[in-house]
């Protein structure tokens, strides 16, 4: 267990703050953690079904909030893109008040700058794990969207601060499946005939201070509000995680800038190591029959080390074009000849684990170059110097491909007995 320290001075003004502000606080408290920022810890001894937290709706921060409204920016604009605008302009505002104590309480940009890899140099991003590139490729792209998107309507915010606030609902902010309310009170949302899960975010004072863990509490939500209830009995003094989801590492890292130490739901993604054997005809059966990548390695210990759709590809790949048919359309041909399935995915495997011991060398022996405050604010505005390598990015950066390697080998090992 990681001691939990004194949060400060800010933390219990914002606690205050929050307490007045529609959100109950039940036997749990922030504290601030060497490695992970701010979490909450069980104030008292916890019984399972205790509700810790509840945070009223009216209390909720939405894209229908009449404060975000009041700056009237495009419709055409996502979710995420406007609540990062708001936060961004409220954020600038010294005689806008209303969150300035949460605001306090949030991780600055430079703590952002340490972990989150869209902050990481070149070289690094080009060294993250397939799963994290791909994410954050994806994450960029909706950054610049946003930002081309809301410029012209934040002539006062730079893109450095949008950006800030962009990651700020990146990592706070809830899934809320807001429920078909009268519209009786001004702080809540008229509920659209069509809402997208791209609608239904919303950020949760407070209940943001929870760090995640595979297995953890569920956060609820209901017509009035959302809730945490313990998933166990905690001691005193333990740290009360909930779960964001079922994630891996490599989405954790993306999104949120850290990584289990273990986690039950890691896996990785095998395309890079099979569709280059496929051929032509197989890609286009494959793409046919819906089973055209997303092959999947799971974590050891779970149930199984492969996907369904690995199990149908290493049938078109080593047996024939009907054992495969027979498979994909759901006649199962049970373990029959496993073996020789398996040991073509071992050769492919144990060409994988080759490439991952030279990129985790190469990330071992990367320099650390930390350039801190202004010089790196003014090498950065003349974008002629690359930001150097920090010792947090890089140490993540070596645990996830040791556990990488880790999950190849033990997969070459489980898949051979
Ligand atoms: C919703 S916030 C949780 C509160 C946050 N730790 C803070 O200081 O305000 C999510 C962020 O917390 C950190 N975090 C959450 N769970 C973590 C964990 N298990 N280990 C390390 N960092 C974690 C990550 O930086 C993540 O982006």
């Amino acid at each position: 267990m990681t001691a939990a320290l004194d949060p400060g001075e800010e933390h219990t003004k914002f606690v205050e703050w929050a307490e007045d502000n529609g959100v109950t606080i039940n036997g749990t408290a922030p504290a601030k953690f060497l490695d992970r920022g701010m979490g909450i810890v069980a104030a008292r001894d916890l019984k399972k079904g205790d509700r810790i937290v509840h945070v009223k709706n009216t209390s909720l921060v939405h894209v229908a909030l009449p404060s975000v409204k009041a700056f009237k920016l495009p419709d055409n604009v996502t979710v995420h893109g406007k609540l990062a605008a708001s936060l961004a302009l409220w954020y600038s505002d010294p005689s806008h008040d209303e969150y300035a104590l949460w605001q306090a309480v949030w991780p600055t940009e430079e703590d952002f700058r340490s972990t989150m890899p869209i902050y990481y140099n070149k070289k690094l991003q080009d060294l993250l794990p397939i799963a994290a590139s791909t994410l954050l490729t994806n994450q960029l792209t909706k950054l610049d969207k946003d930002w081309a998107d809301l410029r012209p309507h934040l002539p006062s915010i730079s893109k450095d601060l949008f950006t800030y606030t962009w990651l700020i609902v990146n990592t706070r902010t809830f899934y809320w499946n807001y429920p078909d309310l009268p519209n009786s009170h001004p702080r809540l949302p008229k509920r659209k005939n069509k809402l997208t899960g791209d609608d239904c975010y919303a950020m949760c004072p407070f209940m943001d201070y929870f760090n995640h863990s595979d297995v953890g509490c569920d956060p609820q939500a209901d017509s009035k509000g959302y809730s945490v209830t313990a998933d166990r009995a905690y001691k005193a003094g333990e740290e009360v995680f909930v779960s964001y989801g079922a994630h891996t590492n490599d989405f954790l890292l993306a999104e949120y800038g850290f990584i289990l130490g273990s986690n039950m739901r890691d896996a990785i993604p095998l395309d890079h190591i099979i569709l280059p054997v496929l051929d032509k005809e197989q890609t286009q059966a494959l793409k046919e029959d819906g089973f055209y990548g997303n092959y999947t390695l799971f974590a050891s210990g779970g149930s199984e080390t492969i996907c369904h759709r690995t199990q149908a590809v290493l049938r078109l790949l080593v047996l024939d074009s009907k054992r495969y048919s027979a498979f994909v359309g759901g006649d199962d041909d049970g373990d029959r000849e496993r073996g020789k399935l398996y040991r073509y995915l071992v050769g492919l495997l144990t060409k994988y684990s080759r490439q991952v011991m030279d990129i985790l060398e190469e990330v071992k022996g990367l320099k650390i170059y930390e350039v801190e405050g202004e010089k790196r604010r003014l090498q950065a505005k003349s974008g002629e110097t690359e930001p150097g390598v920090r010792a947090g990015q890089k140490d993540t950066l070596v645990r996830r491909w040791k556990q990488i390697r880790d999950m190849v080998n033990g997969a070459i090992e489980e898949l051979q007995t």
